[in-house]
């Protein structure tokens, strides 16, 4: 891998058919630094156009990552495992993943749906309930391929039925032994009363778990999935670094809530926390893209079949493991996109970084409609969609 750095011209480019979900900003030339020490020779030998038109970045994680099991497992994880060398897989399944052994067998099942010589590494999380033991994280440490324990708040999400229903009541003592064992906490932070607004449930959630949780176990490591507001951004930087981090999806980056609603109702742009106003969107942006190491690269992307997205009760999620390498370089401040995309995540995990580079191309591609699995099709993030930059390892569909 030779250029060290590499120059192009940014903005934040809109959606090519739903401009209005972004303030588009005047392009800016950015320098990319892939190594810290820039190889000068190797500027000076690069073309312009070579310069320009592609980013070499240290292959990136995804930590948050939904890859279902059976048929649908089988067709989303080469998507995933194509740029990414890690992701932390959540454990919301049909039953939950709520212990060590059933964590080793869903693992095994991800192995074989991997594309062959692939080495993407599936890091196993297990799903708390009321009923967790502090004997099972003892466990799930032992077993060297589990990474953390994700809380969902009984009721707030997808398959979230046998989440926990009062974590300071029932969870205290598996909490303290995750301490113990540094093992993070993973947060869907909303909360579940219905008398709550659906736009303020991460808002409220922060004030009434999230905060007092922090006071009164400051050593244990939290991440806080997928934020979508300026309160969780004002949350995360309020925390001591290294403690409390955040994942950003390509959604609640690029997206603000009139994606939802743009020309009639858009199923394929609801997740759970669901899109917010744009100030929000800004906030999250400018946490991202001014270097702050609190912030990584989780995509949600969280496959439902068409039919039970386009329906008369659609489910939450939104597919973006085919397109979240080509969005998150939409946001612009590309010198800061590889601490984001590759180094902050494992950072936080106390992981080595990947060692291997990928190359993103500008080269227009068109999001395909629909992917197909064994018994029916998912529909991508932005499909139809011409999205601007083509990772190396991504045929041009
Ligand atoms: N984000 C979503 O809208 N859905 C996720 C669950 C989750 O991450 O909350 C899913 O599993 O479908
Ligand atoms: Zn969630
Ligand atoms: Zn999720």
């Amino acid at each position: 891998m030779q250029a060290a750095v590499n120059t192009t011209t940014v903005g934040a480019h809109p959606h090519p058919t739903k401009s209005s979900f972004l303030r588009p900003s005047p392009p800016c030339r950015v320098y990319f630094h892939a190594s810290p020490r820039p190889n000068l020779r190797a500027i000076a030998m690069a073309s312009k156009s070579q310069l320009q038109d592609q980013l070499i970045i240290t292959r990136p994680d995804d930590w948050h990552l939904h890859l279902r099991e059976g048929g649908v497992l089988e067709a989303v994880v080469p998507h995933s495992a194509r740029h990414f060398g890690r992701a932390i897989i959540m454990p919301n399944l049909k039953p939950p993943v709520t212990t060590t052994a059933r964590a080793v067998e869903y693992r095994e099942e991800i192995m074989r749906a991997l594309p062959p010589g692939s080495s993407f590494e599936p890091l196993m999380t297990l799903y708390l309930t009321d009923n967790t033991s502090p004997e099972e994280i003892k466990l799930a440490r032992k077993s060297g391929i589990i990474f953390a324990v994700k809380l969902y708040p009984a009721g707030a999400t997808t398959n979230s039925q046998d989440g926990v229903t009062d974590i300071f009541g029932k969870c205290l003592p598996v909490l303290e032994e995750m301490v113990r064992q540094e093992m993070p906490l993973l947060v869907h932070g909303e909360v579940t009363d219905p008398h709550v607004d659906t736009f303020d449930r991460e808002k409220v959630f922060i004030d009434k778990i999230l905060a007092p949780l922090v006071q009164k176990l400051p050593q244990l490591k939290i991440v806080m999935e997928h934020i979508t507001t300026m309160d969780a951004v004002n949350f995360i930087e309020s925390c001591e670094e290294g403690h409390v981090a955040a994942t950003v999806t390509p959604q609640h980056l690029l997206l603000n809530r009139n994606a939802l609603f743009q020309g009639g109702l858009q199923p394929h742009n609801y997740c759970l926390p669901v899109l917010k106003r744009e100030t929000h969107r800004q906030a999250i942006v400018s946490a991202v893209t001014n270097g702050s190491r609190r912030y990584f690269l989780g995509t949600d992307s969280a496959p439902h079949d068409k039919r039970n997205k386009e329906c008369s009760c659609g489910c939450a999620g939104i597919y973006s493991a085919p397109v979240a390498l080509s969005l998150y370089v939409k946001a612009g401040a590309l010198d800061k996109l590889e601490a984001f995309t590759s180094f902050n995540g494992p950072d936080f995990y106390g992981l080595p970084r990947n060692t291997s580079k990928i190359i993103l191309r500008k080269n227009a591609w068109k999001v395909p409609a629909t992917y197909k699995h064994s018994s029916g099709e998912i529909v991508p993030m932005f499909n139809g969609s011409t999205l601007e930059w083509l990772p190396s390892d991504q045929p041009k569909e």
